[in-house]
């Protein structure tokens, strides 16, 4: 039998739980991907962490994934996802990249320094503003520089909602400071560039406690958590942390909603242009430069909205272009097989 409290500790929530046929409640065996390899996967069970060979029809699945077993622990099926992150892979390749599923809250890491980039931040907001997952930013290395308060603010003003905080990520205040999201069974997801202190504030967490936790963890011989893969760590809090090796390029595909949802302020700026189809560019009567003009709405913003709305469509449309010819493709081996079978009949 599952020991479902045990799998509660691991994330699962009934979310998952009711996604169970009868047959799967009793026979099959939930299991948390904590890594994906080329070869192999890294689960993480009621009975302890093990890992499974990668067969065709796992090909799909990432870190944070919960898929069923069965009780030869071969894999039956994946769970619909609670939220999931994905970019366009980076190079020339149309294709998608899973970065993390089944997360509750993102931490995106932005750093004080000469990185702060709030057209970065933006574009972070707008991949997790369309997924369902609670969002806390963190302005990092406040101890090398001295205008943070004008860094949260300018924060502040991009989403008077969002939970801004400084820090130093190597200050061991930082996991009581994090305490509101880090509770037992949360999985949170560090997103942010390369350097922007993601594995300082993993191992600073680590080590809140001197505690032995059963997570997978990677060592450098030094005691030290290092990032070379997407991996689900246990903190001593019991929260799941999915660190992310530096991600140099994020590009947004199949984002609308998070568009919507980030730029809100200018969405509904633009229902009281005078043409419903206002490009906010020379147009008479465009609410959206009015606001510029009047210091509502600042011109940097509007240019990245822009760029992130130009970007997007194009990815989303060459996305919806691939399974268009996939989906016709599975249309013609379907007819071939039809008329095969036809054939063999008469
Ligand atoms: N002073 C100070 N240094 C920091 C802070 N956060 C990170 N650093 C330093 O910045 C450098 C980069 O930090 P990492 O934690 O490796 O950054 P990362 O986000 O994990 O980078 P990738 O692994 O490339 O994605 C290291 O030398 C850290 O010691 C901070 O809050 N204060
Ligand atoms: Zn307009």
């Amino acid at each position: 039998m599952t020991n479902f409290q045990i799998l509660a500790s691991l994330g699962w929530t009934p979310f998952f739980q009711q996604q169970l046929s009868l047959e799967e409640w009793s026979n099959a065996c939930p299991v948390r991907v904590a890594s994906v390899h080329r070869s192999c996967i890294s689960v993480q069970s009621d009975t302890g962490s093990f890992s499974l060979p990668v067969t065709p029809a796992m090909d799909t699945l990432a870190v944070g994934d919960w898929v069923l077993l069965d009780s030869q622990q071969r894999y039956i099926r994946l769970l619909e996802r609670h939220s999931c992150f994905r970019r366009k892979a980076p190079g020339t390749q149309r294709e998608w990249q899973l970065i993390s599923a089944n997360v509750d809250t993102a931490f995106i890491l932005c750093s004080l320094n000469e990185d702060f980039n709030l057209n970065r931040l933006e574009r972070y907001l707008t991949l997790v503003h369309s997924s369902r997952v609670q969002t806390v930013i963190l302005l990092t290395k406040a101890d090398q520089v001295d205008h943070t308060e004008q860094a949260l603010t300018m924060v502040r003003e991009l989403d008077a909602s969002l939970d801004v905080l400084a820090l130093n990520t190597q200050a061991s205040d930082c996991a009581e400071r994090l305490s509101p999201w880090l509770a037992r069974g949360q999985t949170i997801v560090l997103l942010g560039s390369s350097g922007v202190g993601k594995s300082t504030l993993t191992n600073t967490l680590m080590s809140a406690h001197h505690q032995q936790t059963g997570s997978i963890r990677e060592d450098d011989g030094k005691g030290r958590h290092t990032t070379t893969h997407r991996e689900l760590v246990t903190l001593p809090s019991g929260a799941l942390l999915l660190d992310t090796p530096g991600m140099r390029e994020l590009q947004l595909g199949g984002c609308d909603t998070g568009i919507s949802s980030a730029f809100a302020d200018i969405e509904l700026l633009s229902e009281q242009c005078r043409f419903n189809d206002c490009q906010h560019d020379q147009e008479p009567g465009c609410a959206v430069h009015r606001a510029i003009e009047s210091g509502e709405l600042s011109q940097r913003r509007l240019n990245n909205y822009l760029k992130l709305n130009r970007e997007n469509a194009f990815n989303t449309s060459t996305l919806a272009q691939r399974r268009a010819k996939e989906k016709s493709f599975g249309k013609l081996v379907k007819q071939i097989v039809k008329d095969r079978e036809r054939f063999k009949a008469s």
